[in-house]
């Protein structure tokens, strides 16, 4: 399975935000997104999650032999701010959500599983969501792309909200099920991609630039990259 995305275009207002993002992510792989603020990282989830419309492109997802262009169902997405039913409980929300996506769920974990493997405890499951913690809120929308599967992850800063045990377990959970997936992960967290992501994607002026491997094992990588960022290459 491949993601293709082709010359995909983006502005607001004037501003130019993604100018021709042509990029090929392949299963397998957790692919960190690192850019400035305002580089873009977000537009481009929300462009591939269906959440707004590009100007232009497509974004093909190619599955053994078919290809069809890139759905919302097809895309699980954690946003950096969680949007989810305050009104609901924890609880009521997941059942909610497993029943509507009913047919495309293989597990049958229970929905206290589901919590388990998130570490929200039993005294929260029955909470109303309002109450929560932001990083509470960001585990119940990571549960949304653990309970479907869908072929697309995208994670928008899913970390840093998250204490170090639930990030640790989430790392490895996205580690074990990477082979199924295709997983984008925007960091600005250069330690967190070059552990935890299997390639690094610059979202510089618009474009997205795959990082060589060579570079990520150079002592200077830290300081190169920010050079990069800040647009000092040699020529
Ligand atoms: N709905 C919108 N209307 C107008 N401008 C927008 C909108 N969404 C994003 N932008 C602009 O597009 C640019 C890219 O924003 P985006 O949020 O995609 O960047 P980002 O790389 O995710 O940044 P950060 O790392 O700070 O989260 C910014 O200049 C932003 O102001």
């Amino acid at each position: 399975m491949q993601l293709e995305l082709k010359d995909i275009q983006k502005s607001f207002d004037n501003k130019q935000v993604l100018k021709n993002v042509d990029f090929t992510f392949q299963q397998g792989k957790i692919y960190g997104l690192l850019g400035r603020n305002g580089a873009g990282k977000t537009t481009l989830f929300n462009c591939l999650s269906g959440e707004i419309k590009t100007d232009a492109g497509q974004a093909v997802l190619r599955q053994n032999d078919r290809q069809s262009t890139l759905s919302p169902k097809d895309v699980g997405y954690v946003l950096a701010t969680p949007i989810l039913p305050e009104f609901l409980t924890g609880y009521e929300f997941l059942k909610f959500y497993i029943d509507i996506n009913r047919e495309q769920i293989q597990s049958d974990r229970t929905i206290e599983d589901y919590f388990q493997l998130v570490q929200i405890g039993p005294d929260d499951r029955h909470r109303l969501i309002k109450g929560y913690s932001h990083g509470m809120k960001n585990k119940l929308q990571m549960l949304c792309f653990i309970i479907v599967k869908p072929p697309v992850i995208l994670l928008d800063e899913p970390l840093t909200s998250l204490d170090v045990v639930v990030a640790l377990e989430i790392k490895k959970m996205l580690r074990e099920i990477r082979q199924n997936h295709i997983i984008l992960f925007s960091t600005h967290i250069l330690q967190l991609a070059t552990d935890l992501c299997d390639e690094i994607v610059l979202v510089n002026d618009g474009k997205l630039e795959q990082v060589d491997h060579a570079l990520t094992r150079d002592p200077q990588f830290e300081e190169k990259m920010i050079h990069i960022l800040k647009d000092e290459r040699p020529a």
